[in-house]
């Protein structure tokens, strides 16, 4: 099911601040995009074997307000898996006893390809992405 890592993402509390120093640090990073569906603005720090993903919270209902409220320097926030079918991956996930979040079809995410996530509580403490790349 799943194939490989996609992203590990960063959640901090100044997107701007958090680009400079990594910019400063030699990381090519890109420009912010805001995705008011998924509630954050986001840039992506590109390396040779891995993307890190910036997030900092968007709007008044951004599902990162209350780890922000709770890790206000920032934090790890999710990993992120590439697999090759989102719904039979949900599936999985369900006969697992793993929680899917959210109750719609899943959302196009940063690279616009679909997404959906699974509680961190069934995961071994870390909220779970899970993509389909197209
Ligand atoms: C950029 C777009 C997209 C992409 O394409 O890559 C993204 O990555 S968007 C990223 C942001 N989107 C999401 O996070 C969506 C999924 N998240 C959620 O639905 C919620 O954040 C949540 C996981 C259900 C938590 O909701 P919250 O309102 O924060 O509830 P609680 O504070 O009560 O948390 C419940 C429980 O879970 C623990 N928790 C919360 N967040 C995390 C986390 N990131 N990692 C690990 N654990 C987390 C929290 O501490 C609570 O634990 P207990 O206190 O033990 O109950
Ligand atoms: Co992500």
């Amino acid at each position: 099911m799943i194939k490989r890592v996609n992203h590990i993402a960063i959640a901090v509390p100044d997107l701007e601040l958090a680009a400079e120093t990594y910019r400063r640090l030699g990381v090519t990073v890109s420009e912010p995009q805001v995705l008011p569906e998924h509630g954050v603005r986001v840039v992506f720090l590109e390396f040779e074997n891995v993307k890190l993903e910036l997030i900092e919270t968007y709007g008044e209902k951004s599902p990162v307000a209350s780890f922000m409220r709770k890790n206000p320097s920032g934090g790890i926030h999710h990993v992120c898996f590439d697999v090759e079918d989102l719904q039979s991956t949900s599936e999985t996930l369900k006969d697992a006893g793993i929680r899917v979040l959210g109750d719609g079809p899943p959302k196009i995410g940063a690279h616009g390809n679909p997404v959906l996530f699974a509680h961190p509580a069934d995961l071994f403490g870390v909220l779970t992405e899970f993509e389909e790349p197209r």
